[in-house]
């Protein structure tokens, strides 16, 4: 890898546990369409390409996706999640202490995650993250979501950076996929929501202590 000069983050799993609010959200929406509501695990199981397919695969898990009745669903859904996004929601431990690290070394940072863009600026300025970050990359209707790489490549862009002198922090399949389509270094963080084993992944690129991790050794 070329020196390290910036960092971008995922958010869900990675920087912030939030599916315990995005798990109430969904089971708000399942009683109202008077299904059973969902276990934390598996709708861990659903996070990773956007609220879209959360939705999709909560149906599909409680009696059908049917096709219709998805945009009502989807629309239930952000409205009990902008009520109420950070309740529940915890950073991992260690994170701020790692931020503030990165940001006293200068090292240039930017987030890009596949929730909607929205509720990740309110949910990272209610949480104290907003500061660390130049760019906050959501998800913007019609626009392509990660795996592919279009918004990961634009926050590196944004950032003023190139792809092989950045790391990408994710927690996810999806963000294993995206950094290695934009050709970007990758880190993963092992105790966010990981649904699919990543075999081909060194194992010096993982990690499970926020308190632990570095970043830039080559400093
Ligand atoms: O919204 C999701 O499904 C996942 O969000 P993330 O990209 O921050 O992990
Ligand atoms: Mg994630």
């Amino acid at each position: 890898m070329a020196k390290l000069k910036q960092i971008i983050f995922d958010l869900d799993g990675t920087l912030i546990d939030s599916a315990p609010d995005l798990r109430a959200a969904m089971n708000v929406v399942l009683v109202e369409l008077g299904r059973q509501p969902l276990d934390l695990k598996t709708v861990i199981g659903f996070i990773g390409n956007g609220v879209e397919k959360l939705v999709a695969r909560s149906l599909a898990a409680t009696g059908g996706a049917e096709a219709q009745l998805h945009p009502r669903a989807l629309e239930l859904f952000l409205q009990a999640y902008a009520k109420d996004k950070t309740t529940l929601t915890r950073p991992f431990p260690g994170v701020f202490e790692c931020l503030d690290r990165l940001k006293e070394a200068g090292i240039p940072m930017g987030l890009c995650t596949n929730k909607p863009h929205g509720p990740a600026n309110e949910i990272c300025e209610v949480m104290g993250l907003d500061g660390y970050f130049g760019v906050i990359s959501g998800a913007l209707p019609d626009v392509p979501k990660k795996p592919d790489p279009a918004p990961l490549l634009a926050v590196i862009d944004a950032l003023g950076g190139d792809p092989a002198s950045t790391v990408y922090v994710g927690d996810s399949a999806v963000d294993y996929d995206t950094a290695r389509a934009a050709q970007v270094p990758f880190r993963l963080y092992t105790q966010g929501y990981l649904n699919r084993p990543l075999p081909d992944l060194d194992p010096a690129h993982r990690f499970d202590d926020w308190a632990q991790v570095d970043f830039i050794p080559e400093r």
